[in-house]
Parts: C-alpha cells; sequence; structure tokens
C-alpha cells in the first residue's frame, strides 16, 4: 500500500471533523479530495504534515508516518498549500530552481545544469517567457503555476495539493490536471489533490474522496460518480458540532 489511512480522528480541540476516515491507495494514482467548504480537507492534510494531533494512522508504504524522519527530504513527500506567500523580489527561475533543494547540500549553489531543469519544466507549463521577471509581480494564477513548477522540479513520490488550480482559467485548469493525471500514469506518482473543480474531474482516471459524505470511501472516477457527487454537494451541508 502507498498511501493507508485507519481510523483518522482528527480536528481541532472537541471539533472533530474527520471522524473514523478509513482507505488505502494500493499503487499510483490521482485521489481528488472533495467536500463542502469547511469540511475538512486541509485539516486532512496538516494530520499527513503531522502539523496536528490525530487518533488513528496514516502509513505511507506500511510504515507509520510518525516514525518516518523528513520524509519531504527523502523525496517521499511534497505539499503544495492553498495559499504561499512571498513579498521580496525572486526571480522565477530562481524559485523554480529550489525545488531541486533536496540535492544540494547547505549553501550549495544551484548550478546551471538545475536552471536547465527549471526551466524545462517552465516550458513545459508554458511560462518560458516569465521565466526572468518577478514572481511578486505576476497574476495569481501565475504564481500559483510557478508554485507547481517547483513541485514538479521536486518530484516526490507522493504529492499534497491544496486546490492547485483554485486561480487558473480554463485552459489553464485543463491542463494542471490532465498533467497531474500523467504524473500519476507515466511517472508512477500518488497525487492526492483538493479541489473544487469537480467538472475537470469527469475525464480523469483515479479515485475521488468526498470528505463531506457521513463515510467517506474512495470511489473510482467516471462521469456518473462526478454527477453524484455535484448532487450531493449542491444540496447542502450538514453541520456536525
Ligand atoms: N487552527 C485551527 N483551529 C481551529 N479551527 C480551525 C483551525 N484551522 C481550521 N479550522 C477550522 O476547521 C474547519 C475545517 O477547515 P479546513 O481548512 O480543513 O476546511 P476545508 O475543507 O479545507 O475548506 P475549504 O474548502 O474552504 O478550503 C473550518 O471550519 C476551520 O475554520
Amino acid at each position: 500500500m502507498i498511501v493507508e489511512v485507519k481510523n483518522l480522528v482528527a480536528g481541532y480541540g472537541h471539533r472533530v471533523l474527520i471522524r473514523n476516515l478509513s482507505f488505502s491507495v494500493p499503487s499510483p494514482a490521482f485521489v481528488a479530495i472533495i467536500g463542502h467548504n469547511g469540511a475538512g480537507k486541509t485539516t486532512f492534510f496538516k494530520a499527513f504534515q503531522q502539523k496536528i494531533d490525530y487518533e488513528g494512522q496514516l502509513l505511507l508504504h506500511n510504515q507509520d508516518l510518525k516514525q518516518l524522519s523528513n520524509p519531504a527530504e527523502k523525496g517521499l513527500l511534497s505539499y503544495l498549500p492553498q495559499k504561499n506567500v512571498i513579498n521580496f523580489p525572486i526571480k522565477v527561475h530562481d524559485l523554480v530552481v529550489m525545488g531541486l533543494f533536496r540535492k544540494k547540500r547547505f549553501f550549495e549553489n544551484y548550478d546551471t545544469a538545475d536552471y536547465t531543469q527549471a526551466a524545462q519544466i517552465l516550458e513545459q507549463l508554458q511560462l518560458s517567457h516569465l521565466i526572468d521577471h518577478d514572481f511578486t509581480t505576476l497574476s495569481g494564477g501565475e504564481q500559483q503555476l510557478v508554485w507547481l513548477a517547483q513541485l514538479m522540479l521536486q518530484d516526490a513520490e507522493i504529492i499534497f495539493l491544496d486546490e492547485p488550480t483554485q486561480q487558473l482559467d480554463v485552459y489553464y485548469k485543463n491542463k494542471v490536471f490532465s498533467l497531474l493525471q500523467d504524473w500519476a500514469i507515466t511517472k508512477g506518482k500518488t497525487i492526492l489533490c483538493i479541489t473544487h473543480d469537480l467538472s475537470n474531474l469527469v475525464p480523469l482516471q483515479g479515485y475521488l474522496l468526498n470528505l463531506s459524505k457521513p463515510e467517506p470511501i474512495l470511489e473510482p472516477i467516471s462521469a456518473e460518480v462526478v454527477q453524484e457527487n455535484q448532487v450531493f454537494l449542491e444540496a447542502g451541508r450538514q453541520v456536525i458540532s
């Protein structure tokens, strides 16, 4: 099993948001995590980052995450948060190349080969025209794509993305979802992606996990499954205190 969640209970203080969640992703796959605002999607990711206390077990390759030291540095996990703020000037290629941090020793500089890799990723995302731009001057959607480029360069095995297409136009929403799908299939990555863009999921292969359902399970993506979940979410939210 690549990712396994066993009887996870998580929340804040007395407010339990995730109750006895169990599922497993046996092989590399794309998993879309959906649910109403406040359902606990980001909270679920925080548990994987060991940022909150939780009951139950989170396992990566059958090893309890609590026993694994520095899974990010080992290239096992990477995480793209919903918001990433930078308030100093930095060129796009200098930010993207930092995705290679795992391969560098402390204070070791990035070399020409590293910058070539960063440029290739930016080209793949059709962002080459921004390579020398100051990141802080980019639009919200452009910044989101630059973070995605940096994440691609990290090349971790299991990738957590919190609403990576939130600020993207329709063209890039499609492009990013097909890229994530391609990552899972051709590069053997396991991708857990929080999203509200249900319509973009229809053509994808993978699974859907609806954290608003009383007993969420992995459902194989199909047009019918997406439609059923869309109707479920449109019906409104059951608030559990
Ligand atoms: N540190 C915290 N302390 C207390 N409550 C919190 C904390 N962080 C988040 N919450 C609350 O937990 C609930 C779930 O938050 P979470 O960010 O996991 O939701 P989400 O499903 O990711 O929502 P969205 O789709 O809006 O991003 C929210 O009501 C939020 O206010």
